[in-house]
């Protein structure tokens, strides 16, 4: 099949090589000229596991074309896709602009019947939205579907080859069937298509975040009360996990959940409930509880420290938002990166891949090391935020010898409290006693 996707972020580039892999001839395009002159010298813009070599095999097989011609791509292509960011606006909702610029740009190059697909998370009513917008420039016949994308960044390549379930939301007879045998390909029975109308499509895309979140936030906030009663929340977790009806993905506390979706999302939820006069009261809690969450690092070092961090060297390990991804947006390092420098903390950060996406943010107000073990030189702490391989067992003795003062905030719990006590370290994790 010929298909356009338009926008090469996480989610265009992945599924526009995923398509391309099962055989499809795929145009990926951009309004970014940069990001697209990347991809022409073969350079993957973002660090995503296996990404490139999915890019390259398909590029040189001539299945996949990288350009900024979006109206080209558009007319090309049977099915488009709609793969650009819907970011928050000031008031909490999606900023829905660059899917309308989309949607307006096939409106004026429609050359025969497409299908109008939307990857991007959008609110319920986008799907009309878009088929409005099309319907004014042109007589030629579309049909709009919804086709939310449930990837994770660090194992986006195996998410969207491998999919739980996709969901097409259309009311459209036809664009259902071209979807449906696009996917066909992508999922061992069909009981994993889920069709249904446009609205539930969108709305199943931030129930699923907006679940996700409050499992997270759930435990996180009972983390911090285990804390206070003198019990262990690892115990706790694999104990509830265990029950096959809470199963035990996404009970990890940590130090609050980031990325640049479940944040956005729970927030455009939110709004879209107030739109409809409806207000979603444990959804509004789930993102409070992260607000707060996001703090509570920072507020361990500066108790441990009696308040003041004035002259206190604290290294950080982890800045991307979660592993395996140089994605930093809404990543609680930054909010404990800004917690320590405003207390008067000397701070010396590491991670393996967003180094330098964070640096513009901090300029010379924090120092990059390149090694894990340079940010535990001389420092009086070293704090834990993303749970990269290469952290969960480095040379703890050889930690103890840099640091000046040996204590550790643990902030995903993936560290043995008890052999690091024997080491001779200060330990705290979250809600860990
Ligand atoms: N990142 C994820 O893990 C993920 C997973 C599922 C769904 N989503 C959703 O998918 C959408 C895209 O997310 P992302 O992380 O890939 O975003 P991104 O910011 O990484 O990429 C978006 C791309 O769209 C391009 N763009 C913006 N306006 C454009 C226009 N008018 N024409 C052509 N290109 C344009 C930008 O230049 C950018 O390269 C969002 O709605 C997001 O919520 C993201
Ligand atoms: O038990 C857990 C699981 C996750 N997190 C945090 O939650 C955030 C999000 O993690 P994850 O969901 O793995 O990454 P994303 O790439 O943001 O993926 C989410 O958001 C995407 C965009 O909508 C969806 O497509 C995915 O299905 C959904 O998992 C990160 O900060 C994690 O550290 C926790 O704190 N505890």
């Amino acid at each position: 099949m010929q298909l356009a996707v338009i926008g090469t972020g996480y989610v265009g580039l992945v599924a526009g090589a995923g398509f391309a892999d099962f055989g499809n001839d795929v145009a990926c395009v951009d309004v970014d000229e940069g990001k697209i002159a990347r991809l022409l010298r073969g350079e993957v813009p973002i660090y995503e596991p296996g990404l490139d070599t999915l890019i390259a095999k398909n590029t040189k097989a001539g299945r996949l074309s990288f350009s900024t011609d979006v109206a080209g791509a558009i007319r090309n292509a049977e099915v488009v896709f709609i793969a650009v960011g819907t970011p928050s606006a000031a008031d909490g909702s999606a900023d829905l602009s660059a899917v309308y610029a989309v949607a307006e740009t096939i409106g004026k190059n429609m050359n025969g019947f497409k299908v109008v697909a939307t990857k991007s998370t959008v609110p319920v009513g986008t799907a009309d939205q878009v088929e409005a917008i099309i319907s004014r420039h042109t007589t030629q016949p579309f049909g709009v579907a919804s086709n939310p994308e449930f990837l994770k960044e660090g194992d986006a390549i195996n998410d969207f080859m491998k999919p739980d379930r996709v969901v097409i939301g259309s009311n459209n007879t036809r664009a259902l069937e071209v979807l449906r045998s696009l996917y066909d390909p992508f999922v061992r029975t069909s009981d994993r298509i889920h069709a249904m109308g446009a609205r539930s499509a969108e709305l199943t895309k931030y129930a699923s975040n907006a679940l996700l979140a409050t499992r997270i936030s759930f435990m996180n906030d009972l983390a911090l009360l285990a804390e206070k009663l003198g019990a262990d929340i690892d115990r706790v977790r694999k104990a509830v996990g265990a029950d096959p009806r809470i199963g035990p993905k996404f009970l990890f506390p940590g130090p609050g959940f980031g990325g640049s979706c479940f944040p956005k999302d729970i927030s455009a939820l939110i709004h879209t409930a107030r739109v409809m006069g409806h207000d979603l009261e444990l959804v509004r809690a789930v993102e409070e509880v992260n607000k707060r969450q996001k703090h509570v690092l920072g507020s361990k070092v500066l108790h441990h420290f009696d308040g003041a961090l004035a002259g206190r060297v604290i290294g950080v390990w982890g800045l991307a938002f979660k592993p395996q991804t140089d994605d930093i947006r809404e990543s609680p390092a930054l909010t404990l990166i800004e917690d320590l420098l405003a207390a008067g903390a000397t701070v010396r950060a590491h991670d393996p891949q967003a180094m330098d996406n964070v640096r513009p943010l901090f300029g010379d107000r924090v120092t990059f090391v390149d090694t894990m073990y340079a940010a535990a030189e001389g420092a009086d702490g070293l704090a834990l935020v993303t749970e990269w391989h290469e952290y969960r067992r480095p040379d703890f003795h050889r930690i103890k010898r840099l640091m000046r003062t040996p204590s550790l905030f643990d902030g995903r719990n993936i560290w043995d409290p008890e052999e690091l006590r024997s080491i001779g370290f200060w330990y705290t994790g979250i809600g860990r006693g």
